[in-house]
């Protein structure tokens, strides 16, 4: 926690819509005129895609079928603890960026499958945003969460949250339904064990479920669509939060429990923007005081 170097935290599993959920808070930076630096969680993968590749082998000969992005001990977690760490003393830092694909490759100058080099923070930022699969991540070892001031959790129900990986991955990384596939398989275990506990640790959790039939994920011919579903809300703490505006702000929703309210689909950018817009507010003034 910094009061001077506020950090945000949106944590999801591959698929779940992080990268979809930035485009929102990039909407609030804008409008609010908040200088936020990005860092996005694969930079801080172990291994580039060929290194990864081999050490899998490497472990399944072994006898370990479980090793895969979302384990811990696949991804540098304490160079990203400590990036947060830095940041929330300094207002700097160190990333790089993981290259998907060819279209990635041409920004980055950097082979897909490759990482770029480490490069530090622009100075004179007021927020650090962070967008992955480690977020809020909580061990005996590894204090992530600790170092954010704001953590949320993008969780699509699981057939939900398959389909989409599977779109995105097929129509934009150029892998097969049955590659895609593979890799879930492989990755249930941490799934379980790594990713859903950063869920308990998360302030608000945003949780979108469908309304139309996805009980075959694997032969979805499209993800659906915002009106084909709703999000659920919940809120870590609700102290503090207007449900009884949010809900006359936001037509046809309505509280499921005392600490969660659930939204039309299509409605949820707007949602974002009425939650976070005061959060997001209420860091940067508090660093603002000081400062
Ligand atoms: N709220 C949403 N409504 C419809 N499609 C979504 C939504 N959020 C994400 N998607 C789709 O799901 C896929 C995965 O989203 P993405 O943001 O790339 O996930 P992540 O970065 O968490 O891996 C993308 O094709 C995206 O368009
Ligand atoms: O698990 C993830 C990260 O989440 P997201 O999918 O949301 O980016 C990716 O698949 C790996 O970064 C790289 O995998 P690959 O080497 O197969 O591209």
């Amino acid at each position: 926690m910094s009061q001077k170097h506020p950090i945000i935290s949106v944590t999801g599993s591959s698929g779940a819509g992080t990268s979809t959920v930035k485009h929102t808070f990039d909407q609030i930076f804008r409008r609010e005129g908040v200088n936020a630096v990005s860092i996005e969680g694969d930079a801080f993968h172990r291994f580039n895609r060929d290194q990864m590749r081999a050490e899998l082998k490497a472990r399944v000969a072994k006898g370990d079928h479980t090793f895969s992005h979302f384990s811990y001990d696949a991804n540098e977690l304490k160079q990203l603890e400590a990036a947060f760490r830095e940041y929330a003393e300094t207002g700097n830092g160190c990333t790089r960026t993981y290259v998907h694909d060819e279209a990635e490759a041409e920004v980055w100058g950097a082979k897909p499958g490759t990482f770029t080099d480490w490069r530090r923070f622009e100075d004179g930022s007021d927020v650090l945003f962070y967008e992955g699969l480690h977020g809020a991540v909580l061990t005996d070892d590894v204090r992530i969460a600790d170092y954010a001031d704001l953590k949320i959790g993008v969780v699509p129900v699981i057939n939900l949250e398959w389909i989409q990986k599977i779109h995105r991955d097929k129509a934009s990384r150029g892998y097969t339904t049955e590659a895609v596939t593979d890799v879930i398989l492989r990755r249930m275990h941490d799934y379980v064990h790594c990713i859903c506990p950063q869920f308990t640790n998360t302030d608000i959790n945003f949780q979108r479920v469908p309304t139309v039939d996805t009980s075959n994920p694997f032969v979805a011919r499209w993800i659906p669509t915002p009106d084909e579903s709703m999000v659920v809300i919940r809120f870590k703490d609700p102290r503090g939060i207007d449900f009884s505006y949010l809900v006359s702000m936001i037509h046809d929703s309505f509280m499921s429990r005392a600490n969660s309210i659930v939204i039309p689909g299509n409605k949820l950018d707007l949602a974002m923007q009425l939650i976070l817009t005061p959060m997001i507010q209420r860091l940067v003034e508090r660093r603002r005081r000081i400062l």
